[in-house]
């Protein structure tokens, strides 16, 4: 009884406290409008002030004046960021409470932590502390008892002597939970059992230690972060951005920052993360438009996309053998020293004629020698204009003229004296060497294979100057194992900046061409590695039965209980759309919100969509053309549905017939574990060899009424 009394009084505290906070940001909201309306009425006064005056005024009272008015823009500009803060803060003002008792400092303190700072403007003191500020480490590292944490002046060592968590929605306390422990269970529990939103959403207040070690590791200049399904990379990712971009504020902001991402869908899903961290959305690319960039003008090529599909539908053994060649490490350095030992070798300096005037050939080779760092071509232009201005100065000095087509005419010699007119033709004659006969297949007269595409790009920046992303301060690249060593010799040129780079080694869409742990590793060694090895998307269920599909002894599921997943042996084709009709029917009758139909190829995709659409049910149609994601229902492929999530999946096509190569298994993987909370399996015909588990008994439910397996489910589920 008394406990529940103090538990009481304590809530009521809280209430107060929370009542508090929220009169006092209220305040400072009001303050801000009232601040932002008042500039606004400034700026316009000013500025017709300005146009009024515009004729009497000199030069200098001009720019005073438009300086004074950018000045009121920008502190508005202030304000209404300011502004949007609090009014997340009003929404939600924190989520955790450390009560730290500094050693040797009798009165210690209670820390309420928040997705922003905010200090009382009248008296200064901070009221909440943003997730990033060093003190909000203790609420994600220590459990009761020692701790410590970074302060301007030294480390703060003392004691934790009470940690809580709080879920506070539309500024009202829903729940508060005690925890001596690290966060506690309970809370990620209900996060986790909770549906999908349309998009990623933040994790700041269950954020688990292992992740805050990625998240807060401010030392390493390129991170590899090696993870299983659904244990939270891309999330953490997102949220390390945001650290950086509180922590180095003076010289990082989101200009500087760069996510290289598998597709646009992917970019679109992830875009909310950043903005609901308060921070700025930062630009996004993927290898598809770096390729466009530097190939428009070049060459024709194959996509990523193109090349997957070539994979999954007809595998030819012989582009298998081409892409397996140009993903190991020893292409690259094959490459490297083939392109480096060019201008020695072929490179053959001749005598330079122009209007009777010469410039011999021992100058040729001096002055071609004198640039040698520099990349072929950059020297050959070097060459000729140094040649252009020589020559064309002791004609002047004859009285003679020099015409454009005499620069050209020299250019030509100096450009005879070099065998190859371009990288392009660089990269073919790479090919001639009697080993790599056979390597290089283009498709037409001038489209090359999606395996040639970064080779060629990196032939061409290291043979001539090219625009790069100097800018870029910090590199996010996710789904690391998808690409080659050569893909990570370009971003090395590209990129001259720090760098996260994260993936799974069990999820490549590609076996022929995906890269190792250890492979990106000696790409960059200088790099920290972490791991994770917890999965968080999914239900114990959902991810054992992944785990069949492809073992990583490494993962430990999280312990949440559902629905076992379902595989559903149809009789034919039509019955196995009806069966996918009904699921279709049965989620929207649930409280899941979410539902991925994903199946192996676009193809069986878009002929399943056009099924679905004749029977009254428009999914959402996610191809390789596809810049948006879309909530609800989903019907894509494997590769599409990539690090996306959903509350359901059904995965169709189980068959023998459709899913049975190596490069199968990985599609099958990555379409299960996108299943948060239930996953359907159809099929007609034998079951694939990978399910093959799955036909035990008790893991499989053929036929079984729908109704009765939900009901069971219920019970297991944790609420
Ligand atoms: N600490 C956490 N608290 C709450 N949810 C979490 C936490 N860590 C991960 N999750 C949830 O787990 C799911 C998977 O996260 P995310 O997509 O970032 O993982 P991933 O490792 O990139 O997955 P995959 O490689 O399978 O695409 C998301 O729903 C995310 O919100």
């Amino acid at each position: 009884m008394a406990l529940t009394d103090a538990r009481t009084r304590e809530e009521e505290q809280e209430r107060r406290h929370l009542a508090e906070t929220v009169h006092r940001l209220t305040t400072e909201l009001e303050h801000l409008t009232g601040y932002i309306d008042k500039s606004a009425r400034t700026i316009e006064e000013k500025k017709e002030h300005l146009w009024a005056n515009l004729r009497d005024m000199d030069f200098a009272e001009k720019a005073n004046f438009r300086h004074e008015v950018d000045l009121s823009v920008l502190s508005a500009e202030h304000a209404a960021m300011r502004r949007k803060r609090i009014e997340r803060l009003l929404e939600s003002p924190y989520f955790g409470r450390v009560d730290f008792h500094a050693r040797g400092d009798a009165g210690g303190g209670a820390y309420y932590i928040g997705v922003h700072n905010f200090s009382d403007p009248a008296t200064q003191e901070i009221l909440i502390h943003d997730w990033r500020a060093p003190v909000s480490g203790l609420f994600y590292d220590f459990e009761s008892g020692a701790a410590f944490f970074e302060t301007p002046e030294g480390t703060a060592h003392g004691e934790i002597t009470g940690k809580r968590q709080y879920k506070i929605v539309g500024g009202r306390l829903e729940y508060m939970l005690d925890s001596s422990l690290n966060i506690g269970d309970d809370v990620l529990q209900r996060e986790l059992s909770q549906s999908a939103d349309d998009r990623m959403k933040n994790i700041v207040a269950t954020i688990q230690r292992e992740q805050n070690a990625v998240i807060r590791n401010e030392t390493a200049r390129v991170l590899i972060l090696q993870g299983v399904a659904g244990s939270g990379k891309t999330s953490i990712a997102l949220h390390r951005v945001a650290f950086l971009l509180y922590r180095f504020k003076d010289t990082l902001s989101s200009d500087n920052v760069m996510i290289l991402s598998p597709n646009r869908v992917f970019g679109d899903y992830i875009a909310d993360v950043l903005p609901e961290l308060g921070e700025q959305q930062t630009a996004e690319i993927d290898f598809d438009r770096i390729a466009g960039t530097f190939l428009a003008e070049v060459a024709d090529y194959e996509t990523f996309g193109e090349q997957v599909v070539k994979l999954i539908e007809n595998v030819d053994e012989a582009a298998a053998e081409r892409m397996r060649h140009k993903a190991t490490p020893e292409f690259v350095t094959d490459l490297d020293a083939w392109i480096t030992s060019r201008a020695d070798e072929e490179f053959t300096p001749a005598e330079i004629k122009q209007k009777h005037h010469r410039l011999p050939a021992e100058w040729v080779a001096e002055t071609f020698d004198e640039s040698r760092n520099l990349p072929v071509f950059t020297r050959l232009d070097h060459l000729a204009n140094r040649a252009v201005y020589l020559l064309k100065q002791q004609v002047l000095d004859r009285g003679h003229k020099w015409a454009a087509a005499d620069t050209a005419g020299v250019r030509r010699q100096v450009r005879a004296m070099f065998p190859h007119k371009d990288a392009l033709a660089m990269y073919k004659a790479f090919y001639q060497d009697p080993d790599r006969r056979g390597m290089f297949k283009p498709l037409g007269r001038k489209k090359i294979e999606y395996a040639d595409v970064f080779p060629l790009i990196y032939t061409m920046i290291r043979t001539a100057r090219q625009e790069n992303y100097g800018h870029i301060r910090h590199l996010l690249v996710d789904e690391m194992q998808d690409y080659t060593p050569i893909q990570y010799a370009v971003l090395r040129e590209l990129f001259s900046c720090t760098m996260t780079i994260l993936g799974d080694s069990n999820q490549s869409v590609n076996p022929f061409s995906s890269s190792s742990l250890s492979t990106i590793h000696n790409i960059f060694p200088e790099a920290d590695c972490l791991e994770l090895c917890k999965s968080y998307r999914s239900t114990t269920e959902i991810t054992n039965f992944a785990q069949n599909i492809s073992r990583n002894d490494k993962l430990v599921p999280i312990e949440r209980h559902g629905l076992p997943p379902q595989v559903i042996a149809c009789t034919d084709q039509r019955d196995q759309q009806a069966r996918i009709l009904t699921l279709i029917e049965q989620h929207s009758r649930s409280e899941h919100r979410s539902l991925g139909i994903i199946c192996k190829t676009v193809t069986q995709a878009k002929t399943l969509h056009h099924a679905l659409s004749e029977a009254g049910v428009e999914p959402t149609f996610l191809d390789y053309d596809s810049t948006a994601f879309a909530g609800g229902i989903v019907l894509t492929s494997a590769h599409i549905a990539k690090g996306l999530e959903f509350d359901t999946v059904i995965v169709p096509h189980a068959d023998e017939e459709n899913y049975t190569t190596e490069m199968d298994r990985c599609m099958l993987y990555i379409a299960c574990t996108r299943a948060m909370h239930e996953l359907h399996l159809t099929h007609h015909g034998p079951l694939s060899r990978f399910l093959e588990f799955a036909e035990e008994p008790r893991s499989r439910i053929v036929d079984t009424e729908t109704a009765e397996s939900h009901d069971h489910a219920a019970d297991a589920r944790v609420s």
